[in-house]
């Protein structure tokens, strides 16, 4: 038995010579999620549709099917994530999604990561961008303009860890000291014990979808974030593949902070200086590279000496929430699981579930409603796309917003996430 039923109108979305073939009637799976899912879905879903049906005078629609993942899947169905879920996503090509529980220390591992994990969605892609009136910790949030590539299917995300005090533990602990002469864990008997696996084909791919992004986009740079000096062989590894794909697939369209070390150690600084400027005056995209530690300072401190950002799993999630943040809170922050390869694609926001606040019709539903945007946009529904960032705009410039905006605006009129909606539906 089928646990998904497909709406009767609609058709499927396929794929042709690796290009997305979309019909005027779509049928696109959802999953509604967990905690503050069914609020902010729900004021997403109508967004969506009032977009679709008035940029295109009813004549394209959504037909939203549902699937089911999480506490919903688990009480109806007895899964976290059905088998049928996966199914129905490699077979429709294009899902939303709500946030998914994931529980800290014990319990299931997160949903979110196994989709992407299942689906080899290896890029998350995450947009940071202001809109003008939001209210922001810092004083040029304006400033910030950049486009994260998060690597999606590896690094310590990997879930190889075995729990302190067990007999994997130990037999890993064993391993590690008698067989590979590893000296320095401090506490073995008590230690738990995590792998981190980053490859050269992980790390390839996702440096590869970040440059031509950005050179399709005439974006200035790329820097690639990594904790190398640290973790040499993984992070500092990402760093050198990084460099390497971009100067042997992108030739002369990039100039490489690692070509500018070569000429400042042969010619001098003041000649990898003019190398560098000769190179942005021709129009080449600078691909640069920043430790992560000194990253996040700067960001706060410089960012608009930042643009497309390609960095490890981890570090994404951390630079996710703290970019947005800049720009206003997580409450507007989108995000999307793609595979490039296969056209696989699922959008989610990159906040969770906000427990706390779970069907107080409470929550700010931009960061979903952003995330549908970016689906229209992969769509190739750009008008419908536009009209939600015009009305975005004008709501937020109304003052008229969520609690998350409100609490830091003078003058805001406070309103419930279905109200947001709605509020945006008529600035259409
Ligand atoms: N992709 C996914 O599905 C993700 C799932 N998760 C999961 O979500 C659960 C909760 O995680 P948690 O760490 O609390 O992080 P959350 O992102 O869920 O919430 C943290 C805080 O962010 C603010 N926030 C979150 N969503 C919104 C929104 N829509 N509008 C306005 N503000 C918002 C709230 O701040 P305030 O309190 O200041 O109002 C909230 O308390 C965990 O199980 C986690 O694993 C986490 C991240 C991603
Ligand atoms: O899967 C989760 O629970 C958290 C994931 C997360 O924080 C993210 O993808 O940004
Ligand atoms: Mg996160």
């Amino acid at each position: 038995m089928t646990r998904f039923e497909a709406p009767q109108a609609g058709e499927k979305i396929t794929v042709e010579n690796g290009e997305l073939r979309v019909p005027d009637r779509p049928i696109i799976p959802f999953i509604e999620g967990d905690g503050t899912g069914p609020d902010i879905w729900a004021a997403a879903r109508r967004v969506l549709d009032a977009a679709v049906d008035k940029a295109y005078d009813s004549k394209r629609k959504i037909e939203w099917m549902e699937i089911f993942a999480g506490e919903k899947a688990y009480n109806q169905l007895g899964k976290w994530l059905p088998e049928e879920t996966l199914e129905a996503i490699r077979e429709y090509f294009v899902a939303i999604k709500g946030p998914l529980t994931t529980p800290v220390g014990g319990g299931i591992r997160s949903l979110n990561v196994a989709l992407r994990q299942e689906l080899d969605l290896f890029v998350c892609l995450r947009p940071v961008r202001y809109f003008s009136g939001v209210p922001s910790p810092v004083k040029r949030p304006e400033q910030v303009d950049m486009v994260i590539f998060r690597e999606n299917s590896e690094d310590i995300y990997a879930g190889i860890e075995w729990e302190a005090e067990t007999a994997d533990a130990q037999k890993v602990i064993r391993f590690l000291q008698d067989e590979m002469g590893v000296k320095k864990i401090r506490f073995p008997e008590t230690s738990g014990i995590g792998i981190k696996p980053v490859s050269r084909e992980g790390t390839e791919r996702l440096v590869r979808a970040a440059i031509q992004y950005a050179l399709d986009n005439g974006r200035k740079s790329v820097t690639l974030v990594h904790k190398g000096n640290i973790m040499k062989f993984t992070e500092g590894s990402f760093k050198n593949w990084g460099y390497e794909l971009a100067e042997r697939e992108f030739g002369d369209k990039v100039f490489t902070w690692r070509q500018y070390d070569e000429v400042a150690e042969k010619e001098g600084r003041e000649a990898a200086n003019r190398a560098q400027s000769e190179a942005e005056a021709a129009g080449k995209l600078i691909v640069k590279d920043s430790i992560a530690d000194a990253f996040l300072q700067q960001i706060l401190t410089r960012p608009a000496e930042y643009d497309v950002i390609a960095t490890l799993n981890l570090n994404g999630d951390y630079v996710s929430d703290a970019l947005a943040a800049q720009v206003g809170g997580i409450g507007i922050a989108p995000g999307a699981n793609i595979n490039s390869q296969t056209g696989h694609a699922i959008f989610e926001a990159t906040h969770g579930t906000a427990p706390k606040y779970a069907g107080m019709d409470k929550v700010n539903p931009g960061s979903v409603i952003l995330s549908g945007v970016l689906m229209l946009e992969h769509l190739g529904w750009q008008e419908a796309a536009d009209r939600i960032y015009r009305a975005m705009d004008k709501t937020i410039s109304e003052k008229q917003v969520t609690y998350d905006f409100a609490r830091l605006m003078e003058g805001a009129t406070e309103l419930k996430c279905s109200e947001f909606a709605t509020k945006l539906i008529e600035n259409l």
